[in-house]
């Protein structure tokens, strides 16, 4: 009996001891798969490709529950930011202190000299040579000198407000300010007006292409770019990125292809969407001048089965003296030029050389650089030029 009883005792303790196990393992094994799974998405997860990345300890035994994925949606191409360039008229005037800055040393070396205590004889070679410096030519300075001191003369004055009247006319009538400067850029009827820039390459001539088509989009124009420098592929991308800002139409083919048949593309695109200027680009690589001239007349000549060239512009490097000058003859001989840009004039105190320009080719400055800002790129204005060179208010 008593060991009946025993018995039943160890069963029952038994029972329980293997029923409590049972409650308490089952819990154990419940809990970590309770955890909710931790979804980390890697930068900038919102568009396609987003990685799900799942904790170790998860990844490697407890059950990860995954939450749906999102759908995938492709995040839509950029939209290239077409700007808005500021209109032509005013921007001498506001690049007016860059130019009273470079050419400072010109304009403030001459007033002193002619406020001067005495003006004799070695002050009026002084200002000869302040003018030779300044690149404006020996016929010019010796002119403008004399112009003066006969100005002077006859007036009888040294007040510094007279004799800085006197010079700003007498360099002003050297500017020429009767010239017509006006950029021929307005369609003839459904023709757009067809502008080429020729100079040597690093004269700033592609970048000149870019800052023109935004004056003419500033001044509510429409236009096409045509990369006809095919020798450098850097400078058709260079275009194309200008063209996108503006949202103007890039016509260029591959490196080394016919520079003719670009600015024929490039015109005919024209035609067909309307626009109101083409501006090509050219190489005008000046390896021999017959070759110079085979490439722009053919460039020249292949356009005009389309439509006019209104504009041939001869871009120069204002820093380069008579070196550039040299290359304008050039260019001078081999094509029409009908307008000069003048490059880089921030660079360079030899501001003269406009007047010498003017005088050697008989071709008026039409627009000059003052920076490698897309918009620093002006109309000359000769009395805004001289006023600037004077500091006059
Ligand atoms: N400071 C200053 N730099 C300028 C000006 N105009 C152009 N440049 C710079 O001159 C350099 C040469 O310009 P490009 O336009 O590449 O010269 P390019 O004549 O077209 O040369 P290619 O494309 O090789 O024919 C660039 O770094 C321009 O930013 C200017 O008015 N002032």
């Amino acid at each position: 009996m008593d060991y009946t009883i025993v018995v039943i005792a160890i069963f029952v303790v038994a029972l329980v001891a293997v029923g409590g196990a049972l409650l308490v393992i089952p819990r154990r094994q419940v809990g970590p798969a309770e955890k909710k799974p931790e979804v980390e998405r890697s930068e900038g997860s919102s568009g396609a490709g987003a990685t799900a990345v799942l904790e170790p300890e998860e990844a490697e035994g407890g059950t990860a529950v995954a939450e749906p994925e999102a759908p995938v949606v492709p995040a839509p191409p950029p939209v290239p930011q077409i700007e808005l360039p500021p209109p032509s008229a005013g921007r001498l005037v506001r690049l007016r202190a860059r130019l009273a800055q470079s050419q400072n040393v010109f304009g403030r070396g001459l007033l002193n000299l002619l406020a001067g205590d005495k003006l004799d004889e070695d002050t009026w070679e002084e200002i000869e040579e302040i003018l030779i410096t300044a690149d404006v030519g020996v016929t010019s300075a010796t002119q403008i000198t004399e112009g003066l001191r006969t100005r002077v003369r006859v007036m009888g004055t040294r007040d510094a407000d007279e004799v800085r009247k006197l010079l700003r006319a007498e360099l002003l009538a050297h500017i020429n300010p009767d010239l017509d400067r006006t950029v021929r850029t307005e369609p003839h009827g459904e023709r757009p007006a067809v502008i080429l820039m020729v100079g040597v390459n690093g004269v700033g001539k592609t970048t000149t292409a870019g800052k023109l088509a935004r004056v003419v989009v500033g001044d509510g124009g429409s236009v096409l770019l045509g990369a006809a420098d095919t020798f450098r592929a850097a400078a058709a991308e260079q275009l194309q990125t200008w063209g996108e800002r503006v949202g103007a139409t890039v016509v260029r083919k591959e490196e080394g292809a016919d520079p003719a048949s670009v600015a024929f593309d490039a015109v005919a695109k024209g035609l067909e969407e309307g626009v109101g200027t083409v501006i090509i680009d050219t190489a005008g690589r000046l390896h021999t001048k017959t070759g110079l001239m085979d490439e722009l007349g053919k460039v020249k000549r292949v356009v005009e089965k389309k439509s006019q060239v209104d504009e041939v512009l001869l871009v120069l490097d204002a820093t380069t003296g008579q070196n550039g000058l040299r290359q304008a003859r050039v260019f001078a001989e081999v094509v029409n030029v009908t307008g000069i840009v003048l490059t880089k004039m921030d660079g360079t105190a030899k501001g003269g050389i406009i007047i010498q320009v003017q005088r050697e080719l008989g071709v008026p400055v039409k627009l000059v650089g003052l920076g490698e800002g897309p918009d620093d790129l002006a109309p000359f204005d000769p009395e805004a030029f001289v006023d600037a060179i004077l500091e006059t208010p």
